[in-house]
């Protein structure tokens, strides 16, 4: 149960509905058994798989959902492999686990919360299944942060000496960071208003003096992100930026219009020096990973503007609606787990590699990153017994072509299997006379390493390209097996139209229903994070015990 002012807000359904039928740890499943004995089997090579041309195959493979497209014909499985991955979902009863979301059930059982971030995008809908109180209340406060941002965009809000705002900068770590941060990098190229929006994460005295070091402290709005109101990085950053506003003339009673917070504890916030008005809240049922699309996305709808925000909003809906009634089998983030989880369980590769051809995308790796770490890099079931199959991969990635450049030879030659997602976007608008230019190398870019990891080159083809060139037997034979590929490497292709807001709502959408399946099939709690927790109370215990 939760409070936002006067209004109560009690999760649809009630703690009892969690109760599931007793939970069966994955080996133990039928499909699971099945999948780890079709895994035993030899299994082509994925170039024998590509150059079969099986339309069957390729059309099992090939999903769209929201305007988002994903091309998984080069994952290395057989149709019979895939086909046993969705009777896993069945028998994992996937769609059961997503209404009981839906519903507001506390599947978040640690802690006993629901998990509701597509309540933030859902809040246009009549009667959701999580409840009416939930719905007016993410109005309510979706109606106030917009709000502010477009007072901020338009310069009616003001400092304390009545000039317009013209930087904005955003004190958070983790969720309250990396979200808005990603979607700023992301979307500010095209739509970006008048106001400039700054990220400060990290507690380095040098990373706050970067930031604030060509700002005017009459023009600067601070926005305290921080759900727990407790996080020491962000706490301290906070204080400084007090510090730094008084010493540049705005003294400690008149910041009141230089402060805005975003938490689920206003009283903290209003504790801390915030004006109540200017307390922006959220509730537990919105994970810090999974924030971007409430008053943590503050910062953003300051860049982008109202419009553009719900416009974010409307995608990642349109990406919930496909995930909740498509057809397993048709169904985009389903898609992306259980590939993943072939890939991590079956041909057992522990990392995953998100390779982004748009510079704008440079900051989605990191962001998916604690998303996906975050929230299954777990080690325990559901029952509080050790797992019985390995959970999360580590997530790593960045810019496509600059990955190319730089580790993309351990991936083609190196001893890890590394599948990787491939995210290009269609259309570009940069405005350069030769942007086509640019863009039709990064998608000749993209596509080449897709084939060249799944292909390879066999000691034949190296063989035969090096006599081509014209050497002699000899230096033929020494340098062939450097010049082989082992290929074989697995990857998805996901192409959005455009870089707009409705096309990374439904795409970053997809990644949360992706690790929300994923979680279901390995049978954990993505929606803890007790790990951080202990580090964050020994940083606490050392810091009060160190003079
Ligand atoms: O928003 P808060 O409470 O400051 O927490 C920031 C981040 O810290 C974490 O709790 C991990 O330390 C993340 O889950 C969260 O996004």
């Amino acid at each position: 149960m939760t409070t936002t002012g006067s209004l109560t807000i009690t999760p649809a359904a009630p703690p009892a509905a969690a109760a599931t039928a007793p939970f069966t740890p994955p080996p133990q499943r039928l499909a699971w058994r099945r999948l780890a004995a079709l895994a035993r089997q030899p299994q082509p090579h994925l170039r024998t798989l590509l150059d079969a041309h099986d339309p069957t195959r390729a059309q099992a493979l090939r999903f769209e959902a929201a305007g988002v497209t994903l091309d998984a014909t080069r994952q290395a499985l057989t149709l019979p492999v895939w086909r046993a991955l969705l009777d896993m979902a069945t028998e994992v009863g996937l769609r059961d686990h997503a209404h009981a979301m839906w519903r507001g059930a506390p599947i978040n059982a640690t802690e006993g919360r629901a998990v509701l971030h597509v309540a933030l995008r859902g809040s246009q809908i009549d009667a959701p299944p999580w409840g009416t109180a939930i719905r007016d209340a993410v109005r309510h406060e979706l109606q106030r942060f917009l709000g502010i941002a477009e007072r901020v965009r338009t310069g009616a809000w003001q400092g304390h000496d009545g000039q317009p705002i013209t930087d904005v900068v955003n004190l958070g770590i983790g969720g309250s960071d990396l979200g808005p941060r990603m979607a700023v990098h992301a979307l500010g190229p095209t739509s970006a208003g008048p106001v400039r929006v700054h990220f400060v994460s990290n507690p380095d005295a040098w990373a706050l003096w970067e930031v604030l070091r060509p700002l005017q402290p009459r023009r600067t709005l601070f926005i305290i992100q921080s759900k727990t109101f407790t996080t020491h990085e962000t706490l301290l950053l906070a204080a400084s930026a007090r510090r730094w506003l008084a010493d540049g003339g705005v003294g400690e009673r008149d910041q009141g219009p230089h402060w805005v917070a975003v938490t689920a504890h206003p009283q903290r916030a209003q504790a801390w020096g915030v004006a109540a008005h200017q307390v922006l809240r959220i509730w537990d049922w919105v994970g810090g990973r999974y924030s971007l699309w409430s008053a943590i996305g503050l910062p953003l709808a300051i860049s982008i503007g109202r419009a553009a925000f719900e416009q974010l909003l409307a995608g990642a809906h349109a990406m919930d609606d496909h995930f909740l009634h498509a057809p397993l089998e048709h169904n985009l983030p389903l898609a992306l787990a259980l590939l993943g989880v072939w890939n991590r369980n079956f041909l057992g590769c522990p990392t995953h590699l998100l390779a982004l051809y748009d510079a704008r995308l440079a900051e989605f790796a990191r962001f998916i990153q604690q998303m996906d770490m975050e929230s299954n890099g777990k080690s325990v079931h559901v029952d509080g017994q050790p797992v019985t199959v390995e959970t999360g991969p580590i997530v790593w990635g960045g810019l496509g072509n600059d990955a190319q450049h730089a580790y993309f030879q351990l991936l083609h030659q190196g001893t890890h299997r590394v599948p990787v997602d491939f995210i290009g976007v269609r259309e570009t608008d940069a405005p350069l006379p030769t942007a086509p230019l640019h863009q039709k190398l990064l998608h000749t870019n993209l596509l080449a390493q897709a084939e060249a990891l799944a292909r390879g080159r066999d000691a034949e083809a190296a063989a035969a390209a090096l006599r081509a060139e014209g050497l002699s037997d000899d230096e033929v034979q020494r340098l062939t097996p450097h010049r082989t590929y082992r290929g074989n490497v697995p990857s998805n292709i996901l192409w959005l139209p455009r870089l707009d807001p409705f096309h990374l709502g439904a795409l970053v959408a997809a990644y949360e229903h992706k690790v929300f399946c994923q979680a279901a099939l390995w049978g954990i709690n993505a929606y803890d994070q007790w790990g951080v927790e202990l580090g964050k109370t020994m940083a606490r215990t050392l810091a009060s015990s160190t003079p």
